[in-house]
């Protein structure tokens, strides 16, 4: 059978359950087959509902299920299954098993731990005043080139700008889509200009990245690779989107705004609920002498250009990449870096305040910490390759921006070695793993049950107080996380990632990551064995 699956709506007796299909009809001699012997609901509309008894070797296909009012749309496989079946037999009895009270104690630490980490703002924007002669754009196709001024241009001038540049296009599902309602706009690629302006050499570059901190950075040089002109005349806009990444060493984005009269056209910037209107326009306005206005910004912030009003706003955008610097000179002192984010130094002694008390984690334990920000992930080469042993995404240690890398440094200053981990929910159960695991890698969305997949690769169960009643093992928590900052996105699936970007780039997608350290007992806090999962409670 193709198409839409039933859902399955009810379990009415321990072998009973009543499906209704997802639409149309019931091919009733399909379920009989599949997983039990069907049999007409009388109470039911006819052809709406259908009752099945199963029968005790069930396999199960890709269902959707609804039972006590909890969906679950997943593959469904015959361990899930057959606590479906005893789910309704044992419905009045607590399905949750009794846990220990909560530890006050140490989340009372932790919170205080937390409340150290500030605010660190993913973005840097000002204006910048720049040689006159940096405002030359140089543009045109083959034989075709014009020359304008970006300083002083008239409307003639920038209507031919304007149409001499291509409809831009964004990335949407690995594709590159011409969309007017989502992104109106001009652009032109870098072979058909040339503009005097260089963000590298005016010392933009390093002003505004600067300001942005990353892990370490000071093994680092930052890269700006120019990317595309984009020309808005009124009306123009492009809707909320998170820039691509190209490649793994891509960090950010730098948009530069020349100082052509408009309105409008303002960069709101997102990031984990916070919002920053930037009215480059404005800035411009009130400069007396030539500049530029920009904006550095973090690869995962959300960003969009409100509507142009009038005139035409024209922006260079760079992608910023890090690269290896010079290895350092080992007879030169140590590189001190030339910014801490402020909270650094609190966060920095609260933790050694903590490391240094008796009372915290007396037996050792697991700290966690939600990422601030998204990181971009390799998609795998072929389908299937996970490893047991090989974390994936310990390369990303080195590029950590803000917080995350802060959280990192603190650590390893008292030679403690966090790691990187995804957190997954399961139906209610959570576990973290070292790797990404979608329908196409790891499993197989017909036969498999990423459970099953992900605790043979070595997954870890964190936590399982939310587990949905249907589970009729309840996995047992291995190792239980102390929730410094919480996760909000626990994965389920890593595709829905790569759904909006600015171009379509189909080896990097973002994931949402948790940094994870083991803490040894006191006086010996650098040991990093894993600790009986009865020390502490896991607060997602
Ligand atoms: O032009 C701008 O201000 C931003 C453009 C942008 O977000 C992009 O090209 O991805
Ligand atoms: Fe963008």
């Amino acid at each position: 059978a193709g198409g839409d699956w039933p859902t399955l709506v009810n379990a009415t007796s321990p072998l009973t359950l009543a499906v209704e299909p997802a639409c149309g009809s019931i091919d009733a001699s399909n379920f009989s087959e599949i997983i039990g012997q069907h049999r007409p609901d009388e109470s039911a509309e006819s052809g709406t509902r259908s009752l099945i008894d199963i029968g005790d070797d069930v396999l199960g296909p890709l269902w959707r299920l609804e039972i006590a009012g909890r969906r679950m749309e997943r593959p469904l496989s015959p361990r899930s299954m057959s606590a479906v079946t005893l789910e309704s037999e044992t419905r009045s009895a607590s399905p949750v098993p009794s846990r220990e009270p909560e530890d006050e104690h140490v989340n009372v630490q932790v919170e205080a731990l937390a409340a150290t980490i500030e605010y660190d703002p993913p973005f840097y924007s000002g204006t910048m005043k720049v040689p006159p002669e940096s405002f030359t754009l140089f543009y045109g196709h083959e034989k075709n080139a014009q020359r304008i001024n970006l300083a002083n241009a008239d409307e003639d001038e920038l209507v031919h700008l304007f149409d001499a540049c291509d409809p831009a296009t964004f990335g949407r599902n690995k594709e590159n889509v011409f969309d007017e309602t989502y992104r109106k706009a001009r652009k032109m690629d870098t072979s058909n200009f040339q503009c005097a302006f260089d963000a590298e050499r005016l010392g933009l570059v390093n002003i505004a990245c600067g300001n942005l901190t990353f892990g370490e950075s000071w093994l680092k040089i930052v890269k700006a690779e120019l990317y595309k002109l984009n020309v808005y005349g009124p009306g123009s806009f492009f809707k909320p989107h998170k820039d691509t990444p190209r490649g793994k060493d891509m960090f950010g984005s730098l948009v530069v705004t020349f100082p052509t009269v408009h309105e409008g056209g303002e960069l709101v910037l997102r990031h984990k609920e916070k919002e920053e209107v930037l009215n480059f326009a404005a800035w411009l306005r009130e400069e007396s002498e030539p500049c530029v206005a920009y904006a550095a910004f973090f690869s995962d912030v959300e960003h969009e250009v409100l509507e142009v009003k009038s005139g035409y706003r024209v922006t260079l955008t760079y992608n910023l990449y890090l690269e290896d610097g010079p290895e350092p000179d080992p007879r030169l002192p140590f590189p001190v870096r030339a910014l801490v984010p402020r909270s650094e130094q609190q966060f920095g002694e609260m933790l050694v305040k903590l490391l240094d008390d008796p009372t915290f984690l007396p037996e050792g334990g697991t700290l966690g910490f939600d990422l601030e920000h998204q990181y971009p992930i390799e998609t795998p080469r072929f389908e299937g390759w996970l490893s047991a042993s090989k974390n994936r995404f310990t390369p990303l240690l080195r590029i950590l921006k803000g917080n995350d890398a802060m959280v990192l440094r603190a650590f390893r200053h008292q030679s403690i070695q966090p790691f990187l981990m995804a957190v997954y929910d399961l139906d209610g159960v959570k576990m973290m793993f070292h790797d990404f695991l979608y329908i196409g890698r790891g499993i197989d969305s017909y036969h498999e049950d990423p459970f099953d997949v992900m605790v043979e690769y070595g997954a870890i169960i964190i936590d399982n107080k939310d587990a949905a009643i249907y589970w009729a093992n309840l996995p047992e928590v291995e190792e239980t996380v102390v929730w410094v900052t919480k996760p909000t996105n626990a994965n389920q699936r890593l595709s829905t990632y790569a759904a909006f970007g600015n171009e379509v780039e189909q080896n990097h997608l973002y994931g949402d990551l948790c940094l994870i350290v083991r803490v040894g007992p006191p006086g010996n806090r650098q040991s990093s064995k894993r600790v009986d999962p009865k020390w502490g409670r896991g607060r997602i």
